[in-house]
């Protein structure tokens, strides 16, 4: 099942390539494959949502498009070309490990690295300038004007979290690759890196690639869902995807997928693996057996 793209292209724009182009891709991890014959156009300003559970191979995937790791099988394009370490036309905002607590860099810092050495050259005068204010503008997006010159191996996980996200956006990126980026956040926070990227792709057209085990936080904003499990997996809208039949197909066991209000309350049983659902459902929701 694949849903129509959604996209937020500019109208009578020059048709440019697709953010991300896949066809027949499959990866494999030793001698195990993940996932194969995997065809996918993301257009400018998509907002993509990658689901399912662990070992499914959802950041693999990412490490692909960052160049990190050729596909065993099939074709892959970032921007029309094939994925390159380092591009500066990609944000990454990597899943979160705690930070040494003596990394010697400041929050403006660890910003900043997001920004490369070829678009600002030797960082003097109105470079420097210019440099400092797109760090800052970045830290305020995400509300992290107060610690900017804070050694980041002291802030909270939350705190270093949303360094990551300014990190990945400071370099005006067309492809945002976001790996769970929403862990560590309080609601507050979650919902304020959740506006942040919509309107950053609303606004900018940077497509979005965001894996999460929790769709509800993402449910208002994303235009398709890209549900993998053991090798299978659905492409489509929350409401073609996000379905008992579809998600019970894929985990080869009875799913319930209940709405309750605008949000999405999946129910394994047995054996079968689902995701959370956030923590406001938690009340909602019996314990699945395992929970991913
Ligand atoms: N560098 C590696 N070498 C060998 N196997 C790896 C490597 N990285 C990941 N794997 C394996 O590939 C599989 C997919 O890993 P991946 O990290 O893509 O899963 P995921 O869906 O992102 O999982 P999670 O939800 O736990 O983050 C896992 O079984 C993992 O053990």
């Amino acid at each position: 099942m694949t849903g129509a793209p959604t996209g937020h292209a500019t109208a009578g724009a020059a048709p440019a390539a697709p953010a991300v182009a896949l066809r027949g891709a499959a990866v494999e991890r030793g001698t195990r494959r993940l996932w194969s014959d995997l065809d996918l156009d993301v257009p400018a300003g998509e907002f993509i949502a990658i689901l399912g559970p662990n070992g499914s191979g959802k950041t693999t995937l990412l490490q692909v498009l960052l160049g990190l790791l050729p596909l065993a099988a099939g074709e892959a394009q970032v921007g029309g070309r094939r994925p390159q370490q380092g591009s500066n036309r990609v944000g990454y905002v990597p899943q979160q490990k705690a930070l040494d607590p003596n990394v010697p860099l400041r929050g403006r810092d660890f910003v900043g690295l997001g920004l490369d050495g070829h678009r600002f050259g030797p960082v003097l005068g109105r470079r420097r300038r210019e440099r400092r204010a797109r760090i800052d503008d970045a830290l305020h997006q995400v509300g992290a004007d107060a610690w900017a010159d804070a050694p980041v191996g002291r802030l909270s996980g939350g705190e270093q979290q949303r360094l990551r996200v300014a990190q990945a956006l400071v370099g005006d990126p067309d492809l945002l690759l976001c790996d769970e980026p929403l862990l560590s956040l309080d609601l507050a926070h979650q919902g304020v890196v959740v506006d942040l990227l919509d309107r950053r792709r609303r606004d900018h057209g940077t497509a979005v690639l965001f894996v999460t085990h929790e769709i509800n936080p993402v449910l208002p904003v994303v235009d398709r869902v890209l549900y993998l499990v053991d090798g299978r997996f659905r492409i489509g809208t929350p409401d073609e995807v996000m379905t008992s039949e579809t998600l019970s197909e894929l985990y080869q066991a009875p799913v319930d997928v209940v709405r309750v209000r605008d949000r999405i309350l999946v129910v394994g049983h047995e054996d079968s693996v689902v995701h959370h659902t956030g923590a406001a459902d938690d009340v909602l929701m019996p314990a699945p057996t395992h929970a991913s």
